[in-house]
Order: structure tokens, then sequence, then C-alpha cells
């Protein structure tokens, strides 16, 4: 008998997944023997599910797939943390298995939703809230168990990455890259939780609590975005051998869970170097492995239906052949996050300064007040009439002692001329 599938969600994730059953339910019987059926389809756009040819099964109430006795997994594709986490706490409840491309939810609520689906004893998969396509939540929870991860760091904003990717390789500024993401239809009308660092910090919490197996929310984890990065600060990174990268960051240390989203300069031979455009990358470490990179589309609506299809096949495989969740909930430990003020990096600085005898000397003093080591400085010709570029690259540093470097100088006299742009470097 066919495992029947209540689908809650009908825009681009929940529309691409529909797509993939009409083109691939008789392969999956054929090649796998499991045996789907989409059963009920619910969302607030009957056009999107007249478009996919699903009307017939259509309702705007997701309880009429919560209560269906008949369906065995829900799959939530509304997104966001207040209705989305009603549908999936409830099918849980109700016995059902659920799948779920929500990072919010997963990132925010994780550990109720893992908690609830123990209780009801049935399997939560989440592969899409993570990387889009990419599989990385699979080979984490199965293929890399042997190891002890120590790094997992990654590209796992495809709107940004294409930002930065034009800024540096088109020398465009913010604001014009932005309307041309937004227009390409990449980033949202409001793109503050891409821009801003938050999407990816929802993706890395997810990540960082599957590879510590401690949990780590998205309240967790230090988010900066992209909105100061000029394409100056990414010509002289290109200049010193280094890209900018919105990079997603999770690092296991003698102190604790080090999780921070932040842009990072990285050399340009470093393999996450290489990935541009929209494309999303996760790189990770462990003590058997060693290096791995998962490399691939992180959005849109095939790449993410593809990952979610997966999941949903996988647990239809466990239904049909009676097994119960294999992998639940793996946060055992309690590691504590390292507070972003003890970090430590190395850092670029770039400060537009009063071009006049004696700042350098006064600039240095403050680096050394605050034991900051430098590694170089460049001063790079004119800005304006009186102004000039000075880009400090420290030694490794806390981030505290940085912080109190630029409170300082920005106390100096008649110095500054503008903001300073700081990134943080990785080696
Ligand atoms: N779009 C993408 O590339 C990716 C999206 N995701 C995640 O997938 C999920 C869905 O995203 P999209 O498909 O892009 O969203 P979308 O905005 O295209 O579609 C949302 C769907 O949910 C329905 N919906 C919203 N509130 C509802 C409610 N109260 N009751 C019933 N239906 C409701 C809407 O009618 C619409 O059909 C989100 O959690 C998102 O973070 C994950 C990876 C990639
Ligand atoms: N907004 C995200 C896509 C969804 O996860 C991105 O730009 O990568
Ligand atoms: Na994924």
């Amino acid at each position: 008998m066919a495992v029947k599938l209540g689908l809650v969600g009908t825009g681009t994730v929940g529309g691409g997944c529909i797509e993939i059953l009409k083109n691939h339910k008789q392969a999956f019987l054929r090649h796998y023997g499991i045996d789907v059926e989409l059963v009920r389809v619910c969302s607030r756009n009957p056009e999107q599910a007249i478009e996919h040819g699903v009307e017939d099964i259509f309702t705007q109430d997701y309880t009429d797939i919560v209560n269906d006795p008949e369906i065995d997994i829900v799959i939530e594709l509304i997104g966001g943390t207040t209705v989305a986490r009603n549908v999936v706490l409830e099918s849980l409840k109700a016995g059902k298995n659920v799948v779920t491309a929500n990072k919010a939810l997963m990132a925010t609520y994780g550990e109720e939703v893992m908690a609830a689906a123990a209780d009801a004893g049935k399997e939560i998969a989440f592969e899409a809230s993570v990387g889009g396509g990419i599989p990385i939540i699979d080979p984490m929870k199965h293929s890399l168990i042997a190891n002890r991860i120590d790094t997992v760091m990654g590209i796992v904003n495809g709107t940004t990455n294409y930002m930065l990717t034009r800024m540096a390789e088109d020398d465009m500024p913010y604001d014009e890259v932005l309307a041309e993401a937004q227009a390409k239809g990449f980033a949202e009308a409001d793109p503050t939780a891409d821009v801003d660092g938050l999407d990816a910090a929802a993706k890395i919490a997810i990540l960082a609590s599957i590879a510590f197996n401690s949990r780590v929310t998205i309240d967790d984890v230090y988010a900066e975005g992209i909105r100061n990065i000029t394409p100056l600060d990414l010509e002289i990174a290109k200049d010193m051998g280094y890209c900018v990268k919105l990079l997603a960051h999770a690092h296991r240390t003698e102190e604790g869970i080090d999780v921070r989203v932040h842009p990072t300069m990285l050399p340009l031979d470093h393999q996450l170097s290489t990935v541009n455009g929209v494309f999303n990358a996760i790189f990770v470490v462990g003590d058997a492995v060693g290096e791995t990179m998962f490399f691939g589309e992180g959005a849109g609506s095939g790449p993410a239906a593809s990952a979610v299809m997966g999941d949903v096949l996988e647990v239809a495989r466990h239904i049909q052949m009676g097994i119960p969740p294999i992998v639940g909930c793996t946060c055992t430990d309690a590691i504590p996050i390292v507070p972003m003020e003890n970090l430590k990096t190395k850092y670029y600085i770039r400060f537009a300064v009063a071009d006049r005898s004696g700042v350098l000397a006064a600039m240095a003093g403050v680096f050394a007040d605050h034991n900051v080591s430098v590694h170089s400085v460049i001063q790079r010709g004119k800005k304006d009439a009186g102004t000039v570029d000075l880009t400090y690259v420290t030694h490794t540093a806390r981030e505290k002692s940085v912080r109190a470097v630029l409170a300082d100088i920005a106390k100096l006299d008649d110095v500054l001329r503008e903001e300073p742009s700081v990134i943080r470097v990785e080696d």
C-alpha cells in the first residue's frame, strides 16, 4: 500500500515537490520499491494548486491534513516559526512523520521539535533546511559519524554570495548589486535575513548542533552581514591574495563552541574561495576523514525540493519496511558557546584618516596599548584631499582587544574620516 503524503505549502519548494512527484513517482517504485502518493495539499494560494494540477486534493486548512488518519508523512513547506511550528508539532502528536525545509523553525525550536518526534516515535527530517539541495545533514548524521568534527564552515547563503561575487568581479557597489539580486529573484523585497546574516546564522546553528552533539540555537550565533562591505575592500583583499565571503563558522575550541557568521577574508587558494555566484559550499573537517567539502545549489525550487523529496522517500522506505526512527536528537552534550568578545582571529581594518604627520604614530600607540600586534600596514594613496586609507592586518588577537583599539582610535582628535571597515581574516 502506498505511503500517503500531505503537503503544506505549495510555493517555490512545495511546487517543486509536486513536480518531482509527477515526474518521478513511477521511477521511485520501479527502482527502489518505494510507493508514495500525494493525497492532500494545503496552502493559502489556490492558484498555485491549479498551476500544479492538484486542485482536486487542495485545502486551505492545514488541520485537514493533520487530522487525516490516512496520511503517514506531513511535508511542512510554509516557513516561519508560528503556523509552521503548529503544523509540525500537531502532525507529530497526531502520529505522523514530518519532513520540513524550515531552517528558522529548526534553529529556534529544534529541541522542542526533536523531543516531540521522540515522544511520538516518529521521524523528523530537515535536509533542505541547510544548503538546499546539497546533502549535508544526512552525511553528518550518517556517513561522518565515525569522526570527531572540529570545524564546519561554509557559504550557506546564495544571495549574499551572488552579491559579493558581483561586487568583486564587476566593481559594483552594494546598493546596485542588491537591486540586481532582487530583480533576478535571489533576494527578497525585504533582504534583511540574507544580507544581515540571519539566514546563515540559522543554518550554522543547525549544523553546529549536529557536528558537536550540543544544542546551538540561532540566538547563540553572532551574526554580521555584508551591508558595510565596499568594492574598495574587495579590491584591497584581492591585492593581498584574499577574497571576501559571508562565512558561517562553527569550530570546536578549548573554550567551547565558536559559532558565528560574518564577512571573512579567505586566502584565494582556499577551497571555499572558488565558490562563486549563488552556489553554496560547506567545508567539514573530521579527525578521521580530514577535509571534505559539499557543494551545490543552496536555494531554488528544484534543489530544495530534491532535498525534501530525498527525505520523504527515505522516511517512506522506513515506513514500508516497518523500521522505527533511526536517528533522533543527537545533542547529548552541553558545550558552552564562546562569547564573541573572546574570539581569537586575525583582523583586516581599513581606516580613512587625516593625511598629516603624527597620525600613524598615534594609531600605532593605540594598537600597542591594547596589545594588538600588527602584521602589516599599507597606506594606499590619497582618497580625497587630506584623507588617506590605512589598511592594517593584525596578528591573531582577541575580539575585545580589537574593539578597544577601534573605540580608542575613534577618540583620537580629528583623525578618522569614516567608519573603519573591519573584516575578520581566516588563514
Ligand atoms: N525558496 C528556497 O529556495 C528555499 C526555501 N527553503 C525553506 O522552505 C520553506 C518554504 O519556502 P518557499 O517555498 O520559498 O516559500 P513560498 O513563500 O514560496 O511558499 C510558502 C507557501 O506556504 C503557504 N502558506 C503560508 N502560510 C500558510 C498557512 N498559514 N497555511 C497554509 N499555507 C500557508 C503559502 O500559501 C505558500 O504556498 C521555508 O521554510 C524556507 O525557508 C529552504 C531552502 C531553499
Ligand atoms: N535565501 C537563501 C535561500 C534559502 O535558504 C539564500 O539566498 O541562500
Ligand atoms: Na541540504
